[in-house]
Formats: structure tokens, C-alpha cells, sequence
């Protein structure tokens, strides 16, 4: 299968991460297993900081969090200088155990309680990404009973429709999301908010959807948001200082991806605005970005133990895994599809068929339909790769499974950065409704 990635093989005929053998790190761990690639994290941060660089544009790269998020994950995103973006009080807890620098963090969400937002006001967090008129008022009340200054972004709406599957879609306008550009909301909020005297407004944000494989969407939105500014900014006496145009940069999950380098992304975005602001005649802004997917998607691989077998006779042949849509839940929300390899035979040829599935009790959970792989046998170990976004963020207790163990690995070196569940934790916030008493 030439079309598949290149992966590191050692002499064992073993897949190898970061200078590990997986099978050694699965019999050794166990499984289910998420290993990532703590050097591919580092360079995908480095690649997007560079090439703003590069194109000589100040600018915030926030890790969008949601792809994963980990005291570690945190810790790794400061020491390579990235802001952080998060979108709920647990989120904003665990990089601020992680001594995160608060004015680093950027919040946002579609109906934040007001104690996430009080969580944030402690903390003095570099920005709120305020999404609608609730919030902006709410925020702003809270801000003024601290006598607290605090700085904004606004999340419009765009009116763009990513190509992307209908549920990680954002930016169009019948979304959940923001204040909607084309009814007038973002002028109206802009007005409101520029009059508030404890909000400092930054600028506008917009999202436009996620796993997006060309630039026009970008592009699109920036020029609405720029021809936005051109009927208000002087009305409204106010100059936008900051424009975040959000995450949503594809990557390459099967051969069906063609998603661009990330300089690519990054390059797009900064012409345009320059482009547009230099027609405007105005100073550059400050362009922020957060990219989650591309950062954490295709540096962990998922580690599973082969069990049982069934053969459905001339249908198919169904290969059991020891985990499924509780670790991965992306497949039975968004059909998404996954390469996978047997990692303790990796110089075997692919000359079978199996549909993956997992050990949920669910008839959907099935994490690939129709992998290629050696013979199977129990034992093996499976590994499916690019799991790294959205797999233990959105993994889950259904059937009381254990969420996975999580390693970082390194030059031959692994860490673990979640530990495994245990059945403790599974029934940690259990109450007995009665205690038994046990008679001999
Ligand atoms: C507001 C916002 N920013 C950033 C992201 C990160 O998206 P991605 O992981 O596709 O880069 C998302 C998720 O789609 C989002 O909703
Ligand atoms: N969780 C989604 C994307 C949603 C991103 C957040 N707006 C995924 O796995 O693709």
C-alpha cells in the first residue's frame, strides 16, 4: 500500500515511535495505549510560529486545546511559546495546575456558567472570546463588580461554510456560535461592547469549521470581517487590533486527505491581510490563530490487543480490539476513517481484510471498516494511527470501559502523561444506596 504513511520499522519487524518498540511499550503498559510522538508535537508547534515569523506578522498561535488536553500537553505548549485556547472551566483548570501563564490563555464558548467565567476573571486570562449578547453582558457584570478590566475578542459568525463534514462545520451562519455578520448581531455587540467601560475589545474571531484542506475559507472570512470593519470602525471610533481567524487546518487521517503543509495555511492567511489591510490603509493587526488538530492529530498512534475473531461467511471477517468508540469516538460520530498496521508484524503483507471493531456494545462501533493487515491472530498488537486529536478528549466511561494509559516517547524514552483508569476510579463517584452487611 504505497499510499499509506512511511513508519519507523527496527530489526524486530516492530512499529517504533519515538525510538520505542510499540510492542514493548503495549506488553509493557498495556493496552489500549496512546503513544505520541513528543518531538512531531514540537515541530508542528514550531512550523506555525515559524512561519509567521517568516512572513514577518506578530501574531498568537493558541493551541486549541479541546484536541487534547493534559497537565503535560500544557506544560509542553509554554515551553514552545504558544498562547493556549480553552473552552470550559475543566480545560482552564487544568493549564492553570499546569502554572500555564494566564495571560496566555484565551476562553471561549457558547454559553460559559458564570463560574467558569468567574475561573477566569481570578485568573486574569489574557482574553474572552465573548460569543454572544448574554455573555457580553453577564462578563461585563461580573467585570465591573471586581472593578476588573478585562480584554475581549467578539465571535462572529461569518457566513462561510468550511468543506468539511457537516458537524465540525461552524461558520456558517445557521450555527450555534457567535454574533451572525450578515443580520447586523456583530455591529450591534461591537457598539455595546465599545461602550462598556470595563471591556478592552481586541477584535473579532472567527472559526470557520475544522479539518479544512484549502485556503478560500479563510480568505473568504477575512475579507468579510475586513469589509465589516471598513463600514464600522470609524462610526464606532474604534480600531480593531486583533484578528483571530480560529483553527481548523486539515491533516492527512487516510489517502482520501489531502490537507496543505501548514506553511501553506499559515502564508494564506497573512497575504490576505496584508493584502487588505494595506488597501485599507491601515496598520497591520495582530494575527492569532488556534490549530488543534494539526498540532496533536497525527503524532499519537493507538495501541490495541487483537482478541477475538468472527467470520461472517462471504460478507466479512470481524477483528475485535480490547477498546473502541470509548477511546475513539470519532468514527461513529463522523464516519472518520483510520490506517491501521499490526505493529509486531510490520513487514508482513497486507493480503487481508478485516472489519475492526471494537468490544463496546454498540453494532456501530466499528473503528475501520476494511483495513488491510497481515493475518491476525490474537495477542497482536493494532496499532491505528493519527489519533492524537479528538480521541482521549472526547473518550468516555460507556460500558464502564477504563479510559486508556497516555505516553509521551522521546529519543528511547517514554512518559506516561495520563495514567490508565482503574475500576476504583470507575466507581470513585459511586454512592451505595446501602451498606451490606457481611454475617459469618
Ligand atoms: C473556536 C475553535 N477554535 C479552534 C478549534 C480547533 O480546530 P482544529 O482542531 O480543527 O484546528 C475549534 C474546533 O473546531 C474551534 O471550535
Ligand atoms: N471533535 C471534532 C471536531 C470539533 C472541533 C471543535 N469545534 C473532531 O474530532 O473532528
Amino acid at each position: 500500500m504505497s499510499s499509506r504513511l512511511k513508519h519507523a520499522i527496527n530489526n524486530n519487524g516492530h512499529l517504533e515511535i519515538g525510538g520505542m518498540d510499540t510492542v514493548e511499550l503495549a506488553q509493557k503498559y498495556g493496552t489500549p495505549l496512546m503513544v505520541y510522538d513528543e518531538q512531531a508535537i514540537r515541530e508542528r508547534c514550531r512550523t506555525f510560529v515559524d512561519a509567521f515569523k517568516e512572513k514577518k506578522v506578530k501574531a498568537q498561535v493558541a493551541y486549541a486545546s479541546k484536541a487534547f488536553n493534559c497537565v503535560a500537553i500544557c506544560q509542553l505548549m509554554e515551553q514552545e511559546g504558544l498562547s493556549l485556547d480553552v473552552v470550559s472551566g475543566g480545560e482552564l483548570y487544568t493549564a492553570l495546575q499546569a502554572q500555564f501563564p494566564s495571560e496566555k490563555i484565551h476562553f471561549h464558548g457558547n454559553n460559559k456558567t458564570k463560574d467558569e467565567l468567574l475561573l477566569g476573571l481570578d485568573a486574569k486570562i489574557g482574553c474572552f472570546v465573548v460569543d454572544n449578547f448574554y455573555e457580553l453582558e453577564l462578563l461585563h457584570k461580573l467585570a465591573s463588580e471586581r472593578n476588573q478590566q478585562v480584554n475581549i475578542l467578539l465571535r462572529i459568525s461569518p457566513g462561510v461554510e468550511a468543506h468539511t463534514h457537516e458537524y465540525i462545520s461552524t461558520g456558517q451562519e445557521d450555527s450555534k456560535f457567535g454574533f451572525d455578520l450578515a443580520s447586523g448581531q456583530v455591529k450591534q455587540a461591537l457598539a455595546k461592547a465599545t461602550q462598556l467601560p470595563f471591556y478592552n475589545v481586541l477584535g473579532l474571531h472567527a472559526h470557520i469549521g475544522s479539518q479544512i484542506f484549502e485556503t478560500e475559507g479563510f480568505a473568504l472570512a477575512i475579507e468579510k470581517m475586513a469589509k465589516f470593519l471598513d463600514e464600522s470602525e470609524s462610526e464606532l471610533n474604534w480600531e480593531l487590533s486583533v484578528l483571530n481567524v480560529g483553527g481548523g487546518f486539515g491533516i492527512r487521517y487516510n489517502e482520501e486527505d489531502k490537507p496543505l503543509a501548514i506553511h501553506q495555511y499559515v502564508y494564506a492567511i497573512c497575504d490576505k491581510v496584508q493584502q487588505l489591510w494595506s488597501e485599507r490603509n491601515k496598520p497591520m493587526p495582530e494575527v492569532w490563530i488556534e490549530p488543534g488538530r494539526s498540532i496533536v492529530g497525527d503524532t499519537a498512534t493507538t495501541l490495541y490487543t487483537v482478541g477475538s475473531k468472527k467470520t461472517v461467511p462471504g460478507i466479512r471477517e470481524y477483528l475485535s480490539i480490547d477498546g473502541g468508540m470509548s477511546d475513539n469516538l470519532r468514527v461513529a460520530l463522523y464516519q472518520a476513517k483510520y490506517e491501521a498496521a499490526l505493529a509486531n508484524k510490520m513487514n508482513e503483507a497486507n493480503d487481508f481484510t478485516y472489519t475492526v471493531a471494537g468490544k463496546l456494545c454498540e453494532t456501530g462501533d466499528v473503528l475501520i471498516h476494511d483495513a488491510q493487515l497481515p493475518e491476525a491472530v490474537e495477542d497482536d498488537v493494532l496499532a491505528v494511527f493519527c489519533t492524537g486529536a479528538y480521541g482521549y478528549s472526547m473518550a468516555n466511561n460507556y460500558n464502564r470501559m477504563k479510559r486508556p494509559a497516555v505516553l509521551f516517547v522521546k529519543d528511547g524514552h517514554a512518559q506516561t502523561v495520563i495514567k490508565r483508569e482503574t475500576y476504583e476510579d470507575i466507581i470513585k463517584n459511586d454512592v451505595a444506596i446501602f451498606s451490606k452487611v457481611i454475617s459469618d
